[in-house]
């Protein structure tokens, strides 16, 4: 599984040196293949140039069973968006990376949509899945969506619906303020960004941008400057992780807990309080794999 759990204790045991194993041979005698290059140890900030679109989409959402994270968070999906308002005006998914399976999954509640990352190869890849050049095929993930909502339509049409409602791509640096530095393309000309969104999606993206307590904080405070008093923070994420891999490497995160979540909501001014209203704030988590809404009270200071 990609977004692992795996503990330090797990990894080192795993990582101790094996024994010598035989070199396949050519016919001249000469060594054919070398031995797998060793996982590269990489740190959160290096989702900057590390990052490969193409491999992590590969590892992780050719199918939709491919990653338990990403099945739970599929699964549940649907059921924590239908307790949103019915119709939302503006969301930008946050730290998407190369995805688009949230402005699919949004596509009949919200009406203009803004996406985003860090990673300029992933602002790229996000670009040609909007001009309709992108060559991975997001079919499987949109019949798992499809069927979860009992809906009938065609992968095609989800992800036209969804096309069509974004209007920019943005560059986003969670650690920064103000967290949206750039807009790297737009619809077209008429289009402006809004500072802050009626939802705020963003997942398997706060405890990856950082390494420690103190930065994922800081990353939900940015996360949360983008959500208009009254809106909603939609979050996923995983806990008791501390890197996830793919390519060869192994990207270093923040190990989030329970404890944690509440407390950068806190801290950032949401609401954390499940008995204050129906859906101000939910919380659903299965085998640590975590997907919740949480909404900016209307007056704030934040
Ligand atoms: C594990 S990927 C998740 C991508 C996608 N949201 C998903 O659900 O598959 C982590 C993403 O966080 C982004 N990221 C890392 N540091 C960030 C930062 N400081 N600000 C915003 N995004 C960041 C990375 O570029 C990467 O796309």
């Amino acid at each position: 599984m990609g977004h692992d759990h795996e503990s330090e204790q797990q990894r080192q045991q795993q990582q101790q040196p094996q024994q010598p194993q035989p070199q396949p041979q050519a016919e001249n005698g000469q060594e054919k293949e070398k031995s797998p290059k060793p996982e590269e140890n990489c740190s959160a900030s290096d989702h900057f140039t590390k990052f490969n679109p193409e491999k992590y989409l590969q590892s992780f959402y050719k199918t939709a069973g491919e990653d338990l994270a990403m099945q739970v968070v599929l699964f549940f999906l649907p059921g924590i968006l239908y307790r949103l308002p019915k119709r939302i005006e503006t969301m930008l998914d946050l730290g998407a990376g190369p995805t688009v399976y949230l402005p699919i999954a949004c596509r009949d509640r919200v009406e203009t949509i803004f996406t985003s990352d860090y990673a300029p190869a992933n602002r790229q890849s996000l670009q040609q899945w909007c001009e309709k050049r992108h060559s991975f095929d997001w079919t499987k993930v949109c019949t798992w969506i499809s069927n979860i909502e009992a809906s009938h339509e065609t992968a095609e049409v989800m992800q036209q619906k969804a096309r069509d409602k974004v209007r920019a791509i943005l560059d986003v640096n969670v650690h920064e303020c103000p967290v949206v530095r750039n807009v790297d393309w737009k619809k077209d000309e008429t289009v402006e960004v809004p500072e802050q969104f009626d939802l705020v999606t963003t997942v398997f993206c706060l405890e990856y941008s950082g390494e420690t307590l103190q930065e994922y904080l800081r990353a939900v405070k940015g996360a949360c400057s983008l959500v208009k008093p009254g809106g909603y923070l939609m979050q996923g994420g995983v806990l008791d992780a501390d890197s996830y891999n793919f390519d060869g490497k192994r990207f270093r995160s923040h190990r989030l807990e329970r404890e944690h979540v509440t407390l950068g909501l806190k801290e950032a001014g949401m609401c954390t309080d499940v008995t204050r209203g129906e859906n101000d704030f939910r919380y659903i988590c299965h085998d640590d794999i975590f997907i919740m809404i949480s909404k900016k009270p209307e007056t704030t200071s934040q």
